[in-house]
């Protein structure tokens, strides 16, 4: 990493900015000339506009390709950020420090990227911070929804990799979590993630087992609103659909029953799925990146730690999906 930076951005949130700005901004000597750019709290500003204006800014401070850019936040952020840093000046430095749970998944890898109304994530590119700075005391002050959000890509990074941590997690109440359990929890997950990112680093293969449950999360997000469900939170319930669509497609043997009622007892929001529009959900699953000549390739497991990438045709996901949905429903009142 260079080390001389005369002049870093620190691209942040709302929320974020009260309680650790101020500390990051004091790190620096005072050789450096240190900016920064507050974003509105929320998956809404991983837009077009936020990022327009974000490059206007670093015209307007005249960052350099010797400058730095640090995304200080969870992964709204740090995609955001990250995204800005990839196209200013075709490219400068950019530093990932994570302050969710969720973004033990999305600092590792270098996907960056902002939304478009149609779905999630569809411009962007892959893009590596120079460091990647997480300092897990600052999940102490997350809100108990954020914590449950980041558990949805937890869970998936068990679910990929293995049965026996699957158990232990099926056990936890995600609001009482020692920070030693936590911890232990993270760097499972990343190891998980880098290890497959290490072997197809651009997705061109088993990176896309990292997709599971997100054909579905992706399409829930776009269509309630961007920010009306979290993302982790879209993840764990597409995670769901995943489990039974490999039981009912594969004949897999899945925890799926467990797996159903660990989301309850942690009140993931199954209620926001219930009347939800299955035809168009069905057509934003096209806008899944897998899509290939309008095949939705779906990440389905074979058993736990076994993904296998799997084309659905249209009329057995509508059939698959709406046997979900009337399961997800009869649970929902039941509760
Ligand atoms: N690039 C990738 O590989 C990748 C992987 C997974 C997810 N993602 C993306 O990440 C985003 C979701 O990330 P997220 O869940 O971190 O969302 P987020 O960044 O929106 O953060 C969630 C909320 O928590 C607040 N917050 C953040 N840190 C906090 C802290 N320490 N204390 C209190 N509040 C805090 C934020 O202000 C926000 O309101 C989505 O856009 C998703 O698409 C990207
Ligand atoms: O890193 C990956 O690869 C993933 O799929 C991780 C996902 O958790 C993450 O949400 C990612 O941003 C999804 O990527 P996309 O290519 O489907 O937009
Ligand atoms: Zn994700």
């Amino acid at each position: 990493m260079e080390t001389t930076y005369k002049k870093v951005l620190i691209i942040t949130d709302t929320q974020v900015a009260p309680l650790y700005l101020e500390d990051v901004k004091q790190a620096f000597s005072s050789q450096v000339t240190v900016d920064d750019y507050v974003v509105p709290a929320g998956e809404a500003s991983k837009s077009m506009e936020q990022y327009s204006r974000l490059l206007d800014a670093c015209i307007s401070l005249q960052l350099d390709r010797k400058s730095l850019i640090i995304g200080l936040g969870g992964g709204m952020v740090g995609d955001l950020a990250g995204f800005v840093a990839s196209t200013y000046l075709r490219g400068i430095d950019f530093v990932q420090m994570p302050t969710t749970i969720l973004a033990h998944d999305s600092s590792v890898g270098g996907k960056v990227a902002i939304n478009h109304p149609q779905g999630k994530n569809l411009i962007g590119c892959f893009y590596n911070p120079v460091y990647v700075i997480y300092d897990t005391d600052t999940l102490l002050s997350l809100p108990l929804s954020e914590v449950r959000s980041g558990f949805g890509e937890v869970i998936k990074h068990a679910l990929l990799s293995d049965a026996e941590w699957c158990d232990d997690l099926f056990q936890v109440n995600v609001s009482k979590l020692s920070p030693e359990q936590l911890n232990l929890y993270l760097s499972k997950g990343i190891q998980v993630k880098a290890d497959i990112v290490e072997q197809d680093e651009k997705e061109n293969g088993i990176r896309r087992h990292l997709n599971l449950g997100h054909t579905l999360a992706h399409a829930l997000e776009a269509e309630l609103g961007y920010g009306e469900i979290t993302h982790g939170e879209a993840v764990a319930l597409g995670i769901w659909f995943s489990l039974r669509a490999s039981e009912k497609h594969l004949g897999a043997s899945l925890p799926t029953e467990k797996y159903a009622k660990w989301l309850i007892q942690n009140n993931y929001p199954i209620h926001l799925i219930v009347n939800i529009n299955k035809n168009r959900i069905i057509e934003r699953m096209k806008w899944d990146k897998k899509t290939v000549e309008s095949q939705i390739h779906y990440v389905l497991l074979e058993a736990i730690g076994k993904p296998a990438v799997i084309t659905i045709e249209e009329s057995k996901l509508d059939e698959l999906l709406t046997d979900f949905l009337k399961e997800v429903s009869q649970i929902d009142e039941r509760n």
